[in-house]
């Protein structure tokens, strides 16, 4: 990877440079292997709890010799992909549930615009229905407070906008676009000192992100995105199946490991997902990888058992690298509104998460949450969805998101 591609201390920032040749695997592509069990019908969530282990042999160099855990395991698996150097023009088969290939699209600000266009509509015809031919005085700020309310932009910032508008305009004529501009500054205000790229420090070999989150958030498809980025950037990615509990995921994943010519570590499902998470630390170490993805099931917050399973996979690699994971992101499916700010609290204190990426800006007129989100807990943002394809996940900008929603040009 050239200089110009690292950020300062040898890191590596998401998104925002030009694709790179992709580089080639070095040692000799290996038969391919085929998944060991046959895949099962996607399991309940209410059944999680009781799923079977896989029970299979334990390889020699296992997790299981520092005595963490005693469940059995599958043996862990590693495909290795080649990318295509051409983008291909055929559809990758295996998972329906797979990313999308790329189409050609408008440019990103346009795309988040369309994507938001939901939260901004509530927020923007709300406002022109409160201040057309109004002035700003105690009746229309109460209109307006609740709106934001509404709104999902939480208590805290919808006070905060409303002190400035009052600061700014008290009893006098604004229009509704004057309110949008104001809603729009204090809205930049509060997400600025969140709008983190994702860094990748290239000291560590490699460099570690652990995917948590609730089911059906994103998890699986952000890996993928982010394999596709960081691999156009030059780096050497590996990603680890660790969503042992949904077959779909593991073939999802092994998807975006033939697109990217990242190797997917994986198991059989039901395999211990912290044995599998350890046997993928150890290969990425020993190959010199620069960044190791782990996926994981997806679990509500409330499932303290299945909670508990994360700190184990936590526990488990850390025995391979102390400092692992060096990230753990947090996925929020922007149309689940107010819950997300209690996945974020309980995963955090959990996971010990240290970033978050939102999904599905562009299927919400919720996407205010973030602010919320932003405003309560100060965690990095490091980027949002709009879309299921890959260059629908970009790294996070204030301001963007504040026009966006406020419906500022
Ligand atoms: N519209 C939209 N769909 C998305 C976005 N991100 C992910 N998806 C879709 O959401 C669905 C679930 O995504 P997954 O990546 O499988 O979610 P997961 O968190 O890995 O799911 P579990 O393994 O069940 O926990 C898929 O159909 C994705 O294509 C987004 O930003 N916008």
């Amino acid at each position: 990877m050239s200089e110009d591609k690292r950020g300062l201390f040898g890191s590596v920032r998401m998104f925002g440079i030009g694709k790179k040749e992709q580089p080639k695997p070095e040692a000799p592509k290996p038969e391919a292997v085929e998944v060991e069990t046959p895949l099962a019908e996607p399991v309940r969530q209410a059944e999680y709890d009781s799923v079977a282990l896989a029970e299979a042999p334990v390889a020699a160099e296992s997790w299981k010799d520092f005595e963490i855990v005693d469940e059995p395991r599958g043996e862990a698996v590693v495909e290795e992909f080649q990318a295509p150097s051409e983008p291909s023009a055929a559809p990758v088969q295996p998972s329906p549930a797979a990313a999308p290939e790329e189409k050609p699209r408008v440019g990103w600000l346009q795309r988040l615009k369309q994507g938001l266009t939901k939260t901004s509509s509530k927020l923007t015809e709300g406002i022109t229905g409160v201040f057309t031919k109004r002035k700003l005085d105690d009746d229309t700020l109460e209109e307006l407070e609740d709106l934001l309310i509404q709104s999902d932009l939480g208590l805290a910032v919808s006070a905060r906008v409303i002190a400035a508008l009052k600061k700014a305009r008290y009893n006098s004529d604004i229009s509704p676009e004057e309110v949008r501009a104001i809603l729009a500054a204090e809205v930049e205000k509060v997400l600025g000192p969140v709008a983190q790229p994702l860094e990748i420090d290239t000291s560590k070999k490699p460099y570690v992100v652990l995917m948590v989150g609730v089911n059906g958030t994103g998890k699986t498809t952000t890996i993928g995105k982010y394999a596709k980025q960081f691999t156009e950037q030059g780096l050497k990615v590996m990603l680890a199946a660790g969503d042992t509990f949904r077959a779909a995921a593991i073939e999802q994943l092994k998807v975006w490991g033939e697109r990217t010519g990242a190797p997917v570590v994986s198991g059989a499902q039901g395999a211990d997902a912290a044995g599998l998470a350890f046997d993928a630390l150890t290969r990425a170490k020993k190959e010199g990888a620069d960044l190791l993805i782990i996926d994981t099931a997806g679990r509500l917050q409330n499932k303290t058992g299945l909670m508990a399973e994360l700190e184990k996979i936590i526990r488990v690699i850390r025995k391979v690298d102390p400092e692992a994971p060096h990230s753990v992101l947090l996925t929020l499916d922007a149309t689940t509104g107010q819950n997300a700010l209690s996945q974020v609290e309980i995963f955090g204190k959990t996971a010990g998460v240290t970033g978050l990426i939102m999904t599905k800006l562009d299927g919400t007129a919720r996407g205010g949450i973030l602010v919320a989100i932003a405003a309560k807990h100060g965690l990095p943002v490091h980027a949002i969805g709009v879309g299921e394809s890959a260059s629908d996940l970009q790294a996070f900008s204030a301001q963007d998101f504040a026009r966006a929603i406020a419906g500022v040009s």
